[in-house]
């Protein structure tokens, strides 16, 4: 996977400090080594991107499954929400990380509270992210929060050798009126940050909108400002023809979170005029609570099927396309010259174990990669030029710390949630 998307048998990629500088055929290289890794039937690829999380939400997994969309963030996320603490956060990020790092990902774009504890946590996990505190216009009247998300996203900005990067996070047009979605818009432009929000999920979400505003949520968000930023739209699955003249020109694109959106009954994306329209595509898992996994290859396939579906074609969509999303598409909707293997791209990749059953045989490494590989198969995680998973081993955190901390912290949570 480099700028022309060709595949490399045996293969060769060299990095010096944070960035490649050699990726081709192993005679191709002539140059010193200070350290040789070879993984025979290793399938080397771009680490990937997911581009819509909720990493802390780790902690809720398996909570209140199979509940209708409002009722399940209403009543029973938001209650648990309102009693985490910083130091759940920062184990429930560190959580989300080691499930991330196993599965492949590289970097994640995320929108939490107390983000400090998930900026911290990431910063020790060694991986990029991409970081907004969420914002709920109605319970922030005097701009408290905003004020705070602002100054967090001035003091992290580039933090962590530039693996953490912050945008704002204005949470959806059914949670942020009109004013404060301006006033995000407008905090954001000053800041030079990006935006990244929740637009257009559920068919409830369009019909509360279509009543209070007569309009999308998609013209919403334009009409308030909020494209004149970079903007990561999370889900995106209602937009319609009538939205596309809103995004046209706009900078960012659409994370598509196909497990999350089918789980919770929302649909299914519409890519296709997505797509002929110009308009990037990335993926995400957003968080677990909702899609119960942090991985990505799950994700590829999920997208897969269901445009198949949506299609009503297996030809309508491409393993190819969905692999793009994972890395290229998110990577291009946040504006970062990662998703791919090249001289001068960053040194964030990961490698595959090709010598499983599961994997054989070979006719095609992308079917394999996208139909037959899962998260477990991955060996390596390299982030900004730092070995970050080693032969299956996490070596930037202890991981059985984690999870047993994780464990408790859910249990201590279950506990209370009986309470309320
Ligand atoms: N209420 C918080 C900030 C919200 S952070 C982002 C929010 O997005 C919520 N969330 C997670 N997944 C989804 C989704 O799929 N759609 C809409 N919201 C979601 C999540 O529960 C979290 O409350 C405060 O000011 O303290
Ligand atoms: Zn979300």
């Amino acid at each position: 996977m480099d700028d022309e998307n060709r595949v490399f048998r045996p293969g060769a990629v060299v990095y010096e400090g944070s960035q490649i500088s050699y990726a081709g055929s192993p005679d191709g290289y002539q140059g010193p080594l200070e350290q040789e890794i070879v993984v025979p039937d290793g399938i080397l690829l771009p680490g990937l991107l997911n581009g819509h999380n909720h990493a802390a939400m780790s902690l809720m997994r398996g909570m209140a499954d199979d509940s209708p969309f409002f009722e399940w963030l209403t009543q029973h996320v938001w209650p648990v929400e309102n009693r985490l603490t910083a130091e759940d956060i920062r184990v429930g990020s560190l959580l989300a990380a080691a499930e991330m790092i196993r599965s492949g990902t590289v970097g994640f774009a995320d929108m939490y509270f107390e983000v400090e504890a998930t900026a911290e946590a990431i910063a020790t996990a060694g991986m990029r992210a991409w970081i907004s505190r969420g914002l709920v216009g109605l319970e922030d009247p005097e701009g408290e929060k905003l004020n705070q998300a602002v100054a967090f996203a001035r003091d992290w900005q580039g933090k962590a050798e530039g693996r953490i990067v912050t945008m704002l996070g204005p949470h959806a047009p059914y949670t942020c009126p009109p004013e404060y979605l301006e006033r995000v818009a407008e905090a954001a432009k000053l800041a030079g940050v990006g935006i990244h929000i929740h637009l257009s999920e559920s068919a409830d979400e369009m019909k509360q909108l279509q009543e209070r505003y007569q309009r999308t949520p998609v013209q919403l968000a334009s009409e308030a400002g909020i494209f004149a930023s970079r903007t990561l739209i999370a889900h995106g699955v209602f937009i319609g023809e009538e939205d596309l003249p809103y995004l046209q020109g706009m900078t960012g694109g659409v994370i598509t979170c196909p497990v999350s959106n089918a789980k919770l009954g929302n649909g299914i994306l519409p890519y296709a005029m997505l797509k002929e329209a110009h308009i990037p595509v990335g993926l995400g898992t957003d968080g677990a609570t909702s899609t119960n996994s942090l991985d990505m290859f799950l994700e590829m396939k999920a997208m897969a099927w269901l445009q198949k579906i949506a299609e009503g074609r297996p030809e309508g969509f491409h393993a190819a396309e969905a692999l793009w999303a994972a890395t290229r598409g998110t990577a291009e909707v946040l504006g970062h010259p990662g998703g791919r293997i090249a001289e001068g791209a960053p040194a964030d990749f990961i490698v595959v174990d090709g010598n499983q059953a599961h994997m054989t045989p070979e006719w095609d490494v992308v079917a394999n990669l996208v139909y037959s590989a899962v998260g477990s198969d991955v060996r390596y995680v390299v982030i900004n030029g730092r070995i970050v998973l080693q032969e299956g081993i996490i070596t930037t955190f202890d991981e059985a710390e984690v999870i047993r901390e994780a464990k408790a912290r859910g249990e201590r949570l279950m506990r209370e949630g009986a309470k309320h």
